[in-house]
């Protein structure tokens, strides 16, 4: 997913530093509970340990590739600032037998995973981590007693809701993710021929022709037409027809490979493409290799139709320079050299060539 790198940093500098003030303000809370002989150990947990090491992931969000590692980072920050907090116990226990609570490591752990961001893997890695650091704090300083098994079992508890949440939200923004790249995909494509829709089609052309005028390169429309198609339909079914509608466009995808071609589906059997910066004698080149491949494809036809195999007739406008041109302009053109190769014979192309609209 393409992220504005600029706002989700700034975004994680908040995170950051709201994570910074809360700890400011637990300690004010703390520094009520303590004993005063504890201060000094106490603020050199927080001020000399755990500010340092926001301070340096701060620091490190001016990295040029914080965003690309900032899960790592993130997840790095979370046991070390839970880590910072056992020690903490662990020291209170040791030197004063004072009970230091531990519901900071669950704090810690929602916020690192939640307002900072860790996905799902890493949250998981570093909660298992934290988890064995306080079973492992538990079993060599039991500091709470009767409480012990509860505790661990709490802590525990509470940091595999932390993961499982985290698990819930990444699956539910991947699936909405797929949802909305599906539903992007059905706005803009033709679910039959896969081309692009009339509307998208519409859209695409306007800007490649705003391209064309701003380069001053030419351009091409062709209008493609599947011929006898009622009487293909009748003979065969529709659902036949619907196969020919996905040859037709198997083919154009086939013979036009270029990342500006616009290929589309224009409604029912008819077809577009819209080139730009091309000779005429390529778009000719190009309408030859359609009407060949239909030949290859060996279709057979209705009985009554005008061609023994399944062919296309194509009307093509070239346009030297775009300028003056429009989108609905040129599709008139390519419509009426389209009619002319049906006059013709179909199974033809007829290209003219937009001189008076220079
Ligand atoms: N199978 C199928 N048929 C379609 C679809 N869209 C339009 N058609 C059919 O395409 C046929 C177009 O017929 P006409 O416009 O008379 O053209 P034609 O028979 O190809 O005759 P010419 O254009 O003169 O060669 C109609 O019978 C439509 O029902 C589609 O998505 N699937």
């Amino acid at each position: 997913m393409q992220i504005n790198k600029p706002r989700e940093l700034l975004r994680l500098r908040i995170a950051l530093i709201i994570g910074a003030v809360l700890v400011l303000a637990f300690m004010a809370a703390d520094l009520m509970l303590l004993p005063s002989s504890m201060y000094e150990l106490y603020i050199f947990d927080r001020l000399l340990l755990q500010f340092p090491i926001i301070l340096v992931v701060v620091v490190l969000s001016f990295w040029r590739r914080f965003i690309q590692h900032r899960a790592y980072i993130f997840a790095g920050l979370l046991i070390a600032l839970s880590y910072s907090n056992y020690w903490l116990i662990w020291v209170c226990w040791e030197e004063h037998s004072f009970i230091f609570p531990y519901e900071g490591t669950i704090l810690y752990a929602f916020f690192c995973v939640f307002a900072l961001g860790i996905a799902f893997k890493l949250a998981l890695a570093a909660n298992v981590i934290n988890i064995l650091g306080f079973l492992g704090l538990m079993w060599v300083a039991p500091v709470y007693g009767d409480r012990v098994p509860i505790s661990m079992a709490f802590v525990s508890g509470s940091l595999f809701i932390c993961v499982y949440a985290r698990y819930r939200l990444d699956r539910s923004v991947r699936m909405l993710k797929e949802t909305n790249d599906r539903l992007l995909k059905l706005s803009k494509f033709d679910p039959l021929s896969d081309l692009l829709n009339r509307r998208a089609l519409r859209e695409q052309s306007e800007k490649l022709l705003a391209l064309s005028k701003r380069h001053k390169v030419s351009m091409a429309v062709m209008m493609l037409d599947l011929d006898d198609f009622k009487k293909y339909n009748d003979c065969f079914g529709h659902q036949q027809g619907d196969e020919a509608i996905k040859i037709q466009a198997r083919i154009m995808k086939q013979v036009f490979k270029r990342e500006t071609d616009i290929l589309g589906r224009y409604g029912g059997e008819e077809f577009i493409v819209v080139l730009s910066d091309i000779q005429k004698e390529q778009v000719e080149k190009h309408c030859d290799a359609l009407l060949n491949k239909w030949k290859e494809a060996a279709l057979e036809h209705a009985q009554d139709a005008k061609h023994p195999l399944m062919s296309c007739s194509i009307g093509v406008v070239f346009a030297k320079s775009a300028e003056n041109m429009s989108i609905d302009c040129l599709i008139d053109e390519a419509d009426k050299a389209l009619y002319e190769a049906k006059e013709k014979g179909k199974a033809q192309f007829v290209l003219n060539q937009a001189q008076y609209l220079e």
